[in-house]
């Protein structure tokens, strides 16, 4: 699982081929938003992940709470990984874990600019139910939770790397320019990004996401071998 690449906010086919053409291991799809405000439909999504599963990874992207609803969808959808953005209590994450053992869960740590300790009781309570953490930056401007192109206190995710039993993977804000010093500094398992991968035309860009790769795995290999991965 070290050195996971996800790019998230998949729009439509062509872009789920030029992500996975230049070497992104999973793509996430968000859906059921409270927004309403999804990049592509259902079924467009699912025709996707059938194209691109097992050799790539399709993730959804909800903020979906109730675990019979979250097994539900992911069935429909057809993918074996969820990551969970809502506040989903870690009763309702102990019922995922037994009524859809092989879903690998992640789940969101929002990091505030104050919040460290309710992020940490978070880790202790939902790590015995899900796979992995994954860090995001919330926008106090607009009280998005994902998605907002935001980098946040590196420090605050480093010390969560530390106190997690489980991997981490690290988003908010990431792009080919800090994608590398994101990973040194936090020494994550994984790292995710959306809007900084994204050209004018809200498409993702190809040479951003080249990069983002190149840089990504280049950092990942720094740390692996002088053993800080
Ligand atoms: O990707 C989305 O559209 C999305 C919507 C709602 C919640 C989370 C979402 N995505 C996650 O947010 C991170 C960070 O995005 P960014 O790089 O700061 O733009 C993204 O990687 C997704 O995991």
């Amino acid at each position: 699982m070290q050195g996971l690449i996800q790019v998230a906010g998949i729009i439509d086919q062509a872009e789920a081929d030029m992500i996975i053409e230049e070497g992104a291991d999973w793509l996430g799809f968000a859906l059921r938003l409270p927004a309403k405000n999804e990049d592509l439909s259902e079924a467009d999504a699912a025709a996707i992940v059938r194209a691109i599963q097992p050799a790539n990874r399709g993730v959804i992207i909800t903020y979906l709470t109730d675990a019979e609803e979250i097994k539900q969808f992911c069935a429909d959808i057809g993918v074996t990984a969820i990551q969970l953005h809502g506040d989903v209590t870690p009763d309702e994450l102990h019922k995922l874990r037994a009524i859809a053992p092989e879903l690998y869960t992640l789940k969101s740590l929002v990091v505030k600019s104050d919040n460290s300790d309710e992020l940490a009781e978070i880790v202790e309570g939902a790590a015995p139910h899900v796979d992995m953490f994954i860090t995001d930056t919330f926008n106090p401007a607009t009280g998005a939770k994902g998605a907002t192109g935001l980098t946040h206190d590196w420090d605050v995710s480093a010390e969560l790397v530390r106190i997690s039993p489980l991997p981490l993977m690290l988003a908010g804000g990431l792009n080919p320019d800090n994608v590398a010093e994101a990973i040194e500094k936090v020494r994550p398992a994984a790292v995710d990004a959306h809007t900084g991968l994204e050209g004018a035309d809200r498409r993702k860009d190809r040479v951003k996401v080249r990069t983002f790769v190149e840089e990504a795995r280049k950092a990942f290999a720094r740390i692996a071998a002088d053993g800080r991965g």
